[in-house]
């Protein structure tokens, strides 16, 4: 037992007791559903308890306006609730202020602020950007892209064979033309967890910025962002049981502050004439124009569960169940699993020897078990592991060990299927 109530925490999501296996053409149940639902997808996307859904439904049906202050009460009442969500996120994170806290869409496009704003006016030809062969998407294409246009360097640290980060391969490739060091914090597809406040330091070393994504650790870890020291921290709300559609950039204020706008128009200007126009406080800079106000409602309210349940618990149900589930696999000598055994987040990769992890998924799937067969969003990462696609089974604090041995006995049927 890891202290966390799971039963009571499954009351508060509707969802978990969905059956399915019918018709999914249609969006949600329908009478030709038998199969229980064993989610465990939640890398991919956390589920959303009903506190936030009714904190946003309160927000729509009682005080939805439009924001900044508009002269009407309901706008002051949006106002306020929009701004203060920025207060809660940075409580929740260990930043200084709202100052230093951006809303986006998602975590790819918070590092697509940073590399249009610091990339495009502050990364200099032959310069390098250091960062891992275990990043996602989000921040790999974003960087291969900037130093595409900026004539500058794109360096990748090597992994070992147990997935953890080649730390001497780090130091040896971040020098005195490296920029920016750009490491995810916990990897969507290893579970390995990095070392983000020593990788920081070695980047402030070489007067380099340090940028950690940190969508897989912030839904499940405590995360203090000033202790880490990093200049840029993302993540998302949607894996941390909040809404889709926000998404938080850290920075440090000095640095925000510095940084030219990203995208401009309504809300993020302070006086536009035909002449030109100045800009906002931070972090109104970086919002321009109808933010997402229900979303931030969500995003409040799903920090306010996860507060209750407690961070450090929610990080050692996952833990545990991440070790369950790698011991469980582990029995058959047929699965490959990828990442390490020990201090990793909450999923678990692997492949089923002669199953193409599509194959493997969609049994699953008739079983009511819920993964994600592909990339990833990790494609180079796979090539470095040999494969085309891995099956990843994420947990979050809802999930049970029963469902973990629900997802072993559909392996089994599909290795039964595929002998
Ligand atoms: C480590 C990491 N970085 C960046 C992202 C991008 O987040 P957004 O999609 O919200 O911009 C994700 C999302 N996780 C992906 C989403 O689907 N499956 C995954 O593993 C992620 O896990």
């Amino acid at each position: 037992a890891t202290g966390l109530d799971v039963e009571a925490i499954r009351e508060d999501f509707p969802i978990l007791d969905r059956q399915i296996g019918g018709d999914v053409t249609a969006p949600g149940p329908d009478e030709t559903d038998d199969t229980p639902l064993y989610y465990l997808d939640n890398a991919a996307t956390s589920h959303t308890p009903r506190q936030v859904v009714e904190a946003m439904t309160e927000y729509y049906y009682e005080y939805n306006s439009n924001v900044h202050r508009g002269i009407h009460s309901l706008s002051q009442e949006a106002s306020v609730a929009y701004e203060e969500a920025h207060d809660r996120v940075a409580a929740f994170v260990g930043a200084d202020g709202r100052e230093e806290i951006v809303f986006t869409k998602n975590t790819t496009e918070a590092f697509n602020l940073v590399a249009y704003t610091w990339g495009l006016t502050e990364l200099e030809p032959g310069e390098n950007v250091v960062t891992t062969q275990m990043e996602h998407h989000a921040s790999l294409v974003t960087w291969q892209q900037l130093c595409e246009k900026q004539g500058a360097e794109v360096r990748y640290v090597e992994i070992d064979e147990d997935g953890h980060l080649d730390m001497d391969d780090l130091r040896s490739k971040v020098d005195d033309d490296t920029a920016m060091v750009s490491t995810v914090h916990v990897s969507n597809t290893l579970g390995t967890v990095n070392p983000v406040a020593e990788i920081t330091e070695i980047a402030h070393e070489h007067d380099a910025l340090s940028f950690v994504d940190g969508a897989q650790a912030v839904p499940t870890r405590p995360v203090d962002v000033g202790a880490i020291d990093a200049d840029f921290y993302a993540f998302s709300g949607h894996k941390m049981l909040g809404p889709t559609g926000i998404g938080v950039l850290y920075g440090k204020e000095r640095l925000l502050e510095a940084l030219p706008p990203f995208l401009v128009g309504g809300a993020m200007i302070r006086r536009v004439e035909f002449e030109g126009a100045t800009w906002e406080d931070l972090p109104w800079k970086f919002e321009a124009g109808t933010p997402p106000i229900a979303e931030a409602v969500g995003l409040t309210a799903a920090i306010d569960y996860l507060e209750e349940v407690g961070m450090a618990a929610i990080e050692r149900h996952e833990s545990e169940l991440a070790r369950y589930a790698y011991d469980r696999l582990a029995e058959f000598d047929d699965i490959e699993i990828y990442g390490p055994r020990e201090e990793r987040g909450g999923l678990v990769g692997f492949n089923l020897d002669s199953v193409h992890a599509h194959d493997l998924s969609s049994i699953l799937d008739d079983h009511g078990v819920a993964v994600r067969a592909g990339d990833h969003c990790t494609q180079p990462l796979h090539d470095v592991l040999g494969v085309p696609a891995s099956t990843r089974a994420s947990f979050y604090l809802y999930n049970t060990r029963e469902e973990i041995d629900e997802l072993i006995d559909a392996v089994d049927t599909a290795r039964q299927l595929f002998a």
